[in-house]
């Protein structure tokens, strides 16, 4: 295949939905171990929320229409029947007209009643009767059987990625455990011989690796489990060796670096021998250099060695990929601003520009963070990213532009 025969990364999504058709299997899992996971089924109400009626504040239980027109001039007399307990189905019963009964916050009304109203707003006249100064419409200061949850209500989606207020709706419907797609394993296999570990000692001519790291820590925050497969040297023997392990303990291979045309590129050749080259080449910069293959039915990226390159395929590419076999759509709502300054790009290659976001006299104003796909520091200054369509030549001072968090 021809180096830089390239495809849009539109064209590219589709050529990885065509090819496979991988989706993940569920586990099951404690509801204190599941933020942040994607919820496998449907969860349906098999009871309502609350399932009886319940006061929001400590009060008297009443019948509304007793207490219509009620004021501190004249108010309504009702006769105390009795006291609720907290967490006590109620037996009793009241009786129009004029009957109540004391309800602390969170209690259950007694039957034929229908609003509380707040002790502020009433008088203990004598053992027996108490005083309502203000009226309480039907449902005032009371939550209804079924008001937060209906029995058969599908509460929360199959897709959903839980966060802290859907396991709150999951503990109060009784759910301790539930069942979440199981997060996909990929591994990292970083390439170069200039490249040593963080901890290592460097030498003139060596890099600190940076790439694995990277991904790593975009692998957790994708929800995915990695694994560091190593920094293997320019070498066929050694990265074919490291390839075929990690595919063999993977459900997809991230490598960095040798993506290019160079004479020590070797990705290309290690990924054809056991399996096939689909694409190599993006319009997208950065990150033309991409490799996309497929080898013992998984999906295999040659992520290009240059940092925020790796970072933009991760994002814009893999990131799609891990959503789609989690069946989850990452909605993510980007802030509208202002562009700074005038931007020449050439037509051709989409672009994700690094930005960083400033309120400047009531406006949100984007400023771009220049710098080279080798260079780590564009994203880690930048808020987020403007992306340029292909067919942009850039974009004019003054201009909306969406920038959407990285
Ligand atoms: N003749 C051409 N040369 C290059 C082209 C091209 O079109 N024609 N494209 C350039 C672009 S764009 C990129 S991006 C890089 C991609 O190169 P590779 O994927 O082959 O990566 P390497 O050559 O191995 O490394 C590139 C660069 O990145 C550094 N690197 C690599 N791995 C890491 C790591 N784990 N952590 C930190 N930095 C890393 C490496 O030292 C190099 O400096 O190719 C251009 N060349
Ligand atoms: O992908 Mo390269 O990073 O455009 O520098």
């Amino acid at each position: 295949m021809d180096l830089f025969k390239v495809l849009t990364i539109d064209e590219t999504r589709k050529l990885i939905d065509d090819k496979f058709s991988k989706i993940m299997g569920s586990e099951t899992v404690s509801i204190l171990e599941c933020t942040g996971r994607i919820l496998y089924n449907n969860i349906k109400s098999k009871e309502n929320v609350p399932d009886f009626r319940r006061s929001t504040v400590d009060g008297y239980a009443v019948y509304s229409r007793d207490v219509f027109g009620a004021s501190e001039t004249i108010p309504s007399m009702l006769d105390y029947k009795g006291e609720v307990l907290m967490g006590q189905e109620v037996q009793e019963e009241i009786n129009f007209p004029g009957e109540c009964f004391y309800v602390p916050t969170g209690g259950m009304l007694p039957k034929g009643a229908d609003s509380v109203v707040m002790i502020e707003y009433t008088d203990k006249l004598d053992d027996n009767i108490i005083l309502a100064s203000k009226p309480s419409a039907p449902l005032e200061n009371v939550i209804d059987i079924g008001e937060d949850i209906k029995v058969d209500e599908v509460v929360i989606k199959k897709g959903t990625k839980l966060r802290a207020y859907e396991i709150g709706v999951l503990s109060s419907l009784g759910y301790s455990v539930v069942e979440v797609y199981k997060k996909p394993v990929i591994g990292i296999i970083s390439t170069g011989d200039e490249i040593v570990d963080c901890d290592d000692e460097k030498k003139i001519g060596q890099i600190r690796d940076i790439n694995t790291y990277l991904l790593y820590s975009l692998i957790i925050e994708s929800g995915c489990i990695p694994i560091k497969f190593g920094l293997i040297k320019d070498d066929y023997n050694m990265l074919k060796n490291t390839f075929k392990d990690a595919l063999s303990k993977c459900d997809m291979v991230l490598m960095s670096g040798g993506s290019s045309v160079g004479k020590k590129d070797h990705t290309v050749n290690v990924i054809n021998s056991i399996g096939e080259i689909l694409v190599h080449g993006i319009s997208v910069k950065p990150g033309k250099p991409t490799i996309i293959g497929k080898a013992e039915n998984k999906i295999v990226f040659g992520l290009p060695g240059h940092p925020l390159a790796c970072a933009v395929i991760f994002k814009s590419i893999v990131k799609n990929y891990i959503d789609k076999i989690m069946e989850y759509s990452d909605i993510s709502y980007p802030v509208e601003s202002k562009f700074e300054i005038n931007y020449h790009k050439a037509k051709g290659r989409e672009e994700y520009l690094p930005v960083t976001l400033h309120m400047i006299n009531g406006e949100m104003i984007s400023k771009p963070v220049f710098g080279k796909s080798g260079l780590i520091t564009g994203f880690s200054k930048a808020w987020g990213y403007v992306r340029i369509d292909r067919n942009e030549e850039g974009l004019k001072e003054g201009q909306k532009v969406s920038v959407n968090k990285f």
